[in-house]
């Protein structure tokens, strides 16, 4: 096989409990993951040129948002290639493509999604054969985020997120999600939780999962969960971004069954009734301050798999 294709999730959070920050620099998690219908593709082929002065890996990106994705080694797919090799021990070649679809810097994990499919992609392409537990460790390294892009579905991870159980769900849940013009930086927006915690002189204590949103997803209850949804990063997502504070009111105005910050934003979330209703959630949302265009999506949906 010369070229193999993985189709890839975004995620939102439906709960994200941030706890204390550690001495590694990251913070413990109760982090329910929820995979959605925006789909980032990553293709890895054997490439044409094999000559000494190529790079073994390269990348290529697609897409409206592609020049915002670094087309070298920092980029997040090359990263999990590279991990990928060195686990097998010996240097591969490989050329990647990536097609976006998933906002970047958008608190929609795209990079760790198409780390996740150049994991897939690569050990396919390789001949690797390595089973998945093994592909979730080396996922881990690559980020916090990259297993559960591998995983899917809807999963609650804990420590820095990495460790995940899979969560029992019923049917389907319709979302909306208001893209935003620019991004937010990951570490910075954690940097900002601790400041707001600091200076307003609260511990967050232990991160502890959250029963009635476990409760409204194994009944497949849109409007409890909608009522469950929550996310620690938010107020520090508003204090960098004010304008996101508009783009949640007009949501709920719409008359969204639940909306918040996605992960560390500046996406927006908005859970509605129905298909019908998202349409309707995503059309009124056009002319909210703070958003650039409304998508529509369904969750849960299966993570990395091969499509061709
Ligand atoms: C906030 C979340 C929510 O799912 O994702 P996004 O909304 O950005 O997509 C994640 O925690 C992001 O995960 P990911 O983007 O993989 O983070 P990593 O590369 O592992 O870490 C980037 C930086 O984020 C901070 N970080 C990350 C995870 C964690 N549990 N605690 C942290 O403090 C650290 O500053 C770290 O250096
Ligand atoms: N394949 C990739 N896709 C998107 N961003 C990438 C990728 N590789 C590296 N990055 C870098 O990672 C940063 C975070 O991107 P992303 O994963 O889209 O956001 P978030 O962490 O908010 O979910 C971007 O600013 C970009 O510079």
């Amino acid at each position: 096989m010369s070229a193999i294709t993985v189709r890839v999730p975004a995620k939102v959070n439906l709960q994200l409990a941030v706890g204390p920050l550690r001495e590694d620099g990251y913070h413990d998690l109760v982090n329910v993951f929820h995979a959605v219908s925006i789909f980032d593709e990553v293709t890895a082929a054997e490439p044409g040129d094999v000559s000494a002065a190529t790079p073994p890996l390269t990348v290529r990106i697609e897409g409206e948002s592609a020049g915002e994705v670094p087309a070298n080694d920092d980029n997040l797919a090359v990263r999990a290639a590279r991990a990928l090799a060195g686990r097998a021990g010996r240097s591969y070649r490989a050329d990647l493509l990536i097609r976006k679809s998933i906002p970047v810097a958008g608190g929609m994990a795209g990079g760790s999604a198409d780390a996740a499919a150049a994991l897939v992609a690569c050990n396919e392409l390789w001949g690797l054969g390595l089973p998945p537990e093994d592909l979730m460790e080396i996922a881990a390294d690559v980020g916090s985020d990259v297993p559960f892009a591998l995983f899917g579905g809807t999963a609650v991870g804990t420590g820095r997120g990495e460790r995940l159980s899979r969560l029992e769900t019923s049917g389907s849940f319709h979302w909306v999600f208001a893209l935003a013009d620019g991004g937010l930086s990951t570490p910075r927006v954690y940097g900002e939780c601790d400041r707001l915690r600091e200076e307003a002189g609260t511990d967050p204590g232990r991160p502890v999962a959250s029963e009635p949103l476990l409760a409204a997803l194994r009944e497949g209850d849109a409007v409890a969960l909608g009522r469950a949804l929550t996310n620690d990063l938010q107020p520090a997502a508003l204090s960098l971004r004010p304008s996101l504070a508009h783009t949640l009111h007009a949501g709920d105005e719409l008359g969204a069954l639940g909306s918040l910050v996605s992960g560390s934003g500046p996406t927006c979330a908005f859970l509605a009734a129905s298909e019908t209703h998202a349409a309707e959630i995503a059309a009124g949302l056009k002319n909210a301050e703070g958003c650039r265009a409304a998508v529509t999506a369904t969750g849960p949906v299966p993570g990395a798999e091969v499509v061709g």
